[in-house]
């Protein structure tokens, strides 16, 4: 089946931009099972990136694999410009990695795991102290510093994960499911803090089953499927991949209603609400034509709205959801 992927990075007419991570052809499998089966990724520099995909898709795969934890069996892959084979240590200096594996030790504080952290990164004591109180400060870990991690709610778990991984400054971090299992106030948070890292530069791969956040967050979207990349794009363009999208006009007049019935004979009827639905793919250039059409023949709807397929619809398209959505990304 052809990859509906969509243009990466490159701008129309300037250079591709500089890529935080890029990876052709990234193979793994263990024994007969074949997890990725050739990815390609692009990820330019101060972007948030999203990997989506099923249980089971890879995605923790892919990331152990960036974050060198584990070996692909083939492909490439650049890490922060360096070679995840050939330089591993570079990457690893460059990078920080949270979500499913805690580096969160619960017998020690939180500032003790913090200090823990800066040792590990060789800061002079002072200094360590000093990112320390800042970073629990932002993080709002402060007044529970002095406490036991394992007392910590999830949401001060992960926001203290994710406070260890910033004392080594890096500039790409990778956020495995950052926020399975919180409950909506502390993901809020969390995506806030996620905003904030990119603001200051980082760079966030981030893999995630809830759609809503890569919907929120990303800035590209790629979805992971039977060990290759299934669609990748911006939320907007993912969701234009499949149909079910349509441009509503909505009459206050019915007999403005009347004759723009009579005209647009392809048109789904409301009558109830004096409305008519026209299938659009909601791009720029659909609705310009549409528009031009609606002049020409004098229709004037008092309210025009486009409606996309929402990221579930996508999701469920390319992952196994009915055969007929599978068919419409074909
Ligand atoms: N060390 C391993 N040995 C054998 N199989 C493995 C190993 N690690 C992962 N797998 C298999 O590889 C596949 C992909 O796993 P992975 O954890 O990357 O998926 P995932 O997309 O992150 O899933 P989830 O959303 O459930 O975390 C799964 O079928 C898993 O059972």
């Amino acid at each position: 089946m052809p990859t509906p992927v969509m243009p990466t990075s490159r701008q129309a007419d300037g250079p591709v931009s500089s890529a935080a991570v890029s990876a052709i052809g990234l193979r793994k499998s263990y024994g007969d099972k074949v997890v990725l089966d050739g990815i390609d990724l692009h990820i330019p520099a101060g972007s948030v990136f999203a990997l989506l995909g099923p249980n089971g898709a890879g995605k923790t795969t892919t990331v152990q694999i960036l974050s060198t934890l584990i070996t692909a069996d083939g492909g490439q892959a650049q890490v922060s410009g360096h070679d995840i084979a050939a330089e591993p240590q570079d990457v690893r200096a460059s990078i920080g990695v949270t979500g499913q594996f805690s580096a969160v030790d619960g017998l020690i504080t939180g500032e003790e795991n913090m200090l823990l952290m800066a040792d590990l990164h060789h800061l002079p004591r002072s200094e360590g102290r000093r990112v320390t109180a800042e970073l629990l400060e932002r993080f709002d870990l402060t007044d529970a510093a002095k406490k036991p991690a394992i007392t910590y709610s999830g949401g001060m778990k992960r926001r203290l994960d994710i406070a260890m991984t910033l004392v080594g400054s890096p500039r790409i971090i990778f956020l495995d499911e950052p926020t399975t299992g919180l409950d909506p106030r502390s993901r809020h948070t969390m995506w806030q803090i996620i905003r904030e890292l990119v603001t200051g530069g980082v760079t966030v791969f981030l893999t995630t089953q809830y759609l809503e956040e890569a919907d929120q967050l990303a800035d590209r979207i790629a979805v992971l499927n039977n060990g290759t990349i299934a669609a990748q794009g911006t939320a907007e363009e993912l969701k234009r991949l499949i149909p079910g999208g349509h441009v509503r006009l909505r009459f206050t007049d019915p007999g403005a209603y009347q004759s723009a019935v009579s005209e647009l004979r392809e048109a789904t009827r409301d009558d109830e609400a004096l409305a008519l639905q026209i299938p659009s793919d909601g791009s720029q250039r659909e609705l310009r034509s549409i528009l031009d059409w609606l002049d020409s023949t004098g229709i004037e709807a008092d309210e025009l709205t486009v409606h996309t397929p929402d990221l579930d619809d996508v999701f469920f398209a390319l992952t196994g959801g009915t055969d007929k959505a599978q068919e419409a990304v074909r």
